[in-house]
Parts: C-alpha cells; structure tokens; sequence
C-alpha cells in the first residue's frame, strides 16, 4: 500500500479538509459522556494547526432518526479546550456561510463544521467517483488545498466525506488512520504464536473474525468468552439453561450455534471453551463448573468463570500476541465484571496485543487498564480489517 502520511503535507497556510471521527455517546443533556474518540485525534490536528494549516474538521455524530443525532457544537468546545489552539464552530456544513467561514481562517485556526449526516447524502454510500460529485464535496473541495482522512472508526462507510474527496484533491492519511494501518493491516507480521481473545455480544461479527483467523493462519488459538462462548458451549451440546436459550433466541444467533458448531468440528483442537460460567442467582453471581449446568435455579450466563480466567491465562503466557474483542461478560454489572477484569489484565500483560471494538475499549478505560500495545480507534472498522475486508475510505488514500 503506497498511502501518504501528514508526513508528505507541505503546509503554508494551506487550508486542508480533516475527516475525523468524533461519533461519541452522548449524555441525556446531550454532553459528551466520553471524549476518547476526540483526544484520539489531537495529534493530527495539533500537528496541522502547529504546522501553520488552516484546519476545518468534517465529523458524524448519531445516525438520522436516533437518539445521538446532535449538533457537533459540544464536540468543537471539547476541541477548543483539547487544542493549543483556537477552535470555531459552524452550524452549517457547506452553505455560503460554512464556505466563507473556511475562506476566512488563520493560519494555526480551525473550524467544526456541522454533522455531516445532517445533509442526507452523507448517510448514503456511493462509489467514491460518485461520492465526488454529491453536493457536500462539490461544494467544499474548492475551498480544501488537500484532504486529510483520520477517520479510521467510520473508514468501512464509503460515504461522501470519506471517500470523495480523494476524488478532488490529494489526500493524506492523518495519524490515527496511520498507525491503525499499520497495525491492523501488518497483524499477519506480529510475533506468533498468536491468540484471538473473542467475546462480547456480536456472535455473527465474531464467527467471521474466528474463521478468517485460523483459515488465513492468522490466529493459533481462539479464547472464547462473552456471549460468544455461550453459543460455542450451545454448539459443544451444553445446556445451559432457558434464561440463555430465550437469550439467543430474541437476538436472532440461532443459526450461528451451527456456524459455531462447523467451528469446533473443523478446528476444535484450536478453540478454547470456558470450563466455568458465572450465572445470576438470587441477584447474586454464582460461579459453576460448565459440566453443572443447567442447574434449575440459576439466570442467564453472564461472565466466565474463575477457572477459565485462570486456564485462559496460562495460554496467554506463552502467546507472542493477544488480539482481543469484546468483554467477556455483562461488565456493565459490578456482579459481573471479574471475567472482564482478569482476562483483559492478561491479554494487556502479553508481549503484544492489539485491541479492538468500542464497548471494550470502553470496558478498559472504565477498569483503567494500561499496558496494551495498541488499543484501535475503531469497532466496526477493526473487526472488517481483522476480516480481511477492504476498506472503502482506506482504499480511496492508496495512490
Ligand atoms: N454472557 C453475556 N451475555 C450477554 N451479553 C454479554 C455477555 N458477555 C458480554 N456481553 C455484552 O457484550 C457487549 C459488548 O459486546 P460487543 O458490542 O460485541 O463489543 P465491542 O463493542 O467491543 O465489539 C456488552 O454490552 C456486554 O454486556
Ligand atoms: O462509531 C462508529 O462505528 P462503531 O460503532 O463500529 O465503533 C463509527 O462512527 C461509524 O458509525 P456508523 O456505524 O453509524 O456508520
């Protein structure tokens, strides 16, 4: 892959157009509950604006129709106090105001403009040559010198932000986009042998990740927690009560307990299963040995057991890279956070690993463990590169 990097940007007062991703959960007074995605991007913007660029950042926030669909005003006060530098907003995207307020910039000063979804074409995909053409990048390019994609989190969307301008202008991979390539795109050159730590709640996302693992030779051996393993265990023909059946069930994986069960029969001696489950009981966690289950009085399986923490562990130890996605259990739960907890703490003390997904990104910062080589920006956009998929807005920088 031939991408430029910030590094290849000669920087006069040029005016360059930042794509980032700054979609964040937001508070019920629609303040940002958490900023990791903003402070994920001070490098690069630092970095244009000490530079001497005249920087206007293009950013999503919500999807039309739902409940984080807001303006991005808060996002550019958070900027404001992130950046050594001044940080303006707009309420408009590419309307003769936004464009005048572009035009007008200083050296060293940057703009937010409005939700890009705000304008209905951004939340189409398009080809890029057609994204090139819709009225938001037709609009914009002539005021951009060059085009700086950071946006790695929303890189699997080829929406017109993402993959347009590329079309217009010469396009740099900003820093978050650049070492996400890097790691992401080069996991096949980390030390071996390596694990895939697979859990968390998107059990269909997770089959794939799995299977492109071990057929591209990528991963040595699969750990499996979360709700992933319940349906691995489901597959391994273990009952493991109503509660957990009626579970798979609303969420539709039924058919994945045979996609995990084609799994185990082709690759068995490569997955690994929890030998323990904690389960709720009386509002309580209780933790018991899978071979138990079910027991009559026992709830939904919540997190893995002791045991497996312990086992899982003991694999690690001699692993040469971890790459790990999703909790392995319902950490939400104070009752059920110890799963969580533990294999993450080992995963983190591997020689590498690599991170990905937003819940456990969020389960890490919440539980403050340090020590992960490198914990991506991205969720949707690290599980399609842990895939094999190529990646429409990454696609569009290699020249
Ligand atoms: N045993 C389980 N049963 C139900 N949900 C689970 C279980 N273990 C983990 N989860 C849920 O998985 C969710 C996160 O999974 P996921 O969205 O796949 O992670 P990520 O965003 O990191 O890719 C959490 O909300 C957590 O409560
Ligand atoms: O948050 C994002 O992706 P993620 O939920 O996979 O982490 C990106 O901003 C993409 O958002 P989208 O899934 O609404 O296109």
């Amino acid at each position: 892959m031939a991408i430029r990097t910030l590094d290849d940007l000669a920087l006069d007062g040029t005016s360059v157009g930042v794509r980032v991703d700054i979609n964040s959960p937001l508070g019920d007074d629609g303040h940002l509950a958490d900023d990791a995605r903003l402070r994920a991007h001070v490098d690069t913007l630092s970095e244009l604006l000490e530079r001497g660029g005249k920087v206007t950042v293009l950013a999503h926030q919500g999807r039309p129709g739902g409940s984080e669909f807001e303006p991005l005003e808060a996002h550019a006060t958070r900027f404001d106090e992130l950046l050594d530098a001044p940080v303006m907003y707009t309420d408009a995207t590419s309307s003769a105001g936004a464009r005048e307020a572009i035009d007008n910039l200083d050296n060293g000063q940057a703009l937010v403009l409005e939700n890009t979804r705000f304008y209905s074409e951004e939340y189409m995909e398009f080809e890029p040559a057609r994204a090139a053409q819709t009225h938001l990048v037709d609009r914009l390019a002539p005021h951009f010198d060059a085009f700086v994609n950071d946006a790695f989190a929303a890189a699997h969307r080829s929406q017109p932000s993402l993959v347009g301008f590329s079309h217009r202008l010469d396009a740099y991979a900003g820093r978050v986009m650049e070492r996400e390539i890097d790691v992401l795109g080069n996991i096949d050159q980390t030390p071996t042998p390596r694990a895939y730590v697979v859990g968390g709640a998107k059990v269909p996302d997770s089959i794939r990740i799995i299977r492109h693992g071990i057929e591209a030779g990528l991963a040595d051996t699969i750990l499996t927690s979360g709700l992933v393993a319940n349906v691995f265990l489901m597959a391994d023909g273990i009952d493991l009560g109503e509660e957990a059946a009626d579970y798979i069930m609303e969420k539709d994986f039924w058919d994945q307990i045979d996609r995990a069960a084609e799994l185990l029969a082709e690759h068995g001696d490569q997955i690994e299963l929890p030998v323990d489950v904690a389960v709720k009981t009386e509002g309580k966690r209780q933790e018991i040995p899978v071979q138990e289950l079910p027991t009559t009085e026992h709830g939904d399986v919540m997190d893995i057991g002791s045991e497996t923490v312990d086992r899982y562990a003991e694999c690690l130890e001699s692993t040469g890279t971890a790459i790990l996605n999703g909790p392995a259990g319902v950490f939400e739960d104070p009752a059920f956070q110890r799963g969580t907890k533990g294999l993450f703490q080992t995963v983190a003390d591997t020689e590498y690993s690599v991170v990905g997904g937003g819940d456990t990104a969020r389960a890490i910062r919440k539980f403050g463990i340090d020590g992960f080589d490198h914990v991506s920006t991205g969720g949707g956009a690290a599980l399609a590169m842990l895939t094999g998929q190529s990646l429409p807005a990454i696609e569009v920088l290699d020249s």
